[in-house]
């Protein structure tokens, strides 16, 4: 029976400060590293040992992953990277902090522009130096893919297809699958995988680099699915 682990990276310096940081390509704090190196143990101690590892373009979530393979000796493996698993883009928020943000617009809009299903962040204007498009990891892409903010409906959007072409494949071909990647991005793979609605998505949150597991069926539908915290699974 294969199974699927997601881990969200651990707290990355933005994190720390509590700014938007979406597609900023920061790096995690010590307590980030402390908190993969933890994840990475966790998984070898329950015994599991991935074949493939799916990454974004984002240094804390490849970090982390980096950090997890070491930890259960799986460096070997191939960690196989796509931008379509990055962070929900942010837009114009993207480097602002959280708290200033919520005080000058209220909580309400904060709530709103974190949260909600469809509502996009203000747009990061085109000739804005955090536009990545001026990026060298993303040239390869059309300008047109390439966000200047996104809602989770537009994440969703664009991380549909990479599960549906390289993950799942992966999955329903017996492989044991680990992907590290973002807030954001996960709870809208989460939301596909589990069915969650619209309505429900924004209570879900997914903690910092704890891994949450799914067993597969052979048909690829969950058997079971739990998290895999220091003090033992916990059924989600
Ligand atoms: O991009 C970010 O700022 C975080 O990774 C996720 O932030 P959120 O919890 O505000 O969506």
């Amino acid at each position: 029976m294969p199974y699927l682990a997601l881990i969200r990276h651990g707290e990355s310096q933005w994190n720390l400060e509590n700014r938007f940081t979406g597609w900023t390509d920061v790096d995690l704090s010590e307590k980030g590293v402390q908190q993969s190196r933890e994840a990475g143990r966790r998984l070898h101690g329950g015994g599991y040992t991935f074949d493939l590892a799916f990454t974004s373009y984002l240094r804390r979530a490849i970090r982390t992953l980096w950090l997890v393979q070491d930890h259960m000796d799986r460096m070997w493996i191939p960690d196989l990277k796509d931008w379509r698993l990055n962070e929900r883009h942010y837009g114009a928020l993207q480097g602002e902090n959280k708290a200033a943000f919520e005080q000058l617009y209220g909580a309400e809009q904060l709530h709103q522009w974190r949260r909600s299903y469809a509502v996009r962040p203000p747009l990061l204007e085109p000739d804005d130096p955090r536009h990545a498009r001026f990026e060298a990891k993303y040239a390869h892409l059309d300008v047109g893919q390439i966000p200047a903010s996104e809602s989770l409906a537009d994440t969703v959007h664009r991380v549909l297809p990479c599960w549906r072409e390289r993950i799942r494949p992966r999955l329903l071909a017996g492989d044991d699958v680990l992907v590290a990647a973002h807030g954001n991005s996960l709870r809208g793979l989460v939301k596909y995988l589990e069915g969650i609605s619209d309505e429900d998505i924004p209570h879900l949150n997914i903690p910092l680099a704890v891994p949450r597991v799914y067993e597969l069926a052979e048909d690829g539908a969950i058997r079971r699915r739990f998290y895999l915290r220091p003090e033992g699974e916990e059924a989600v």
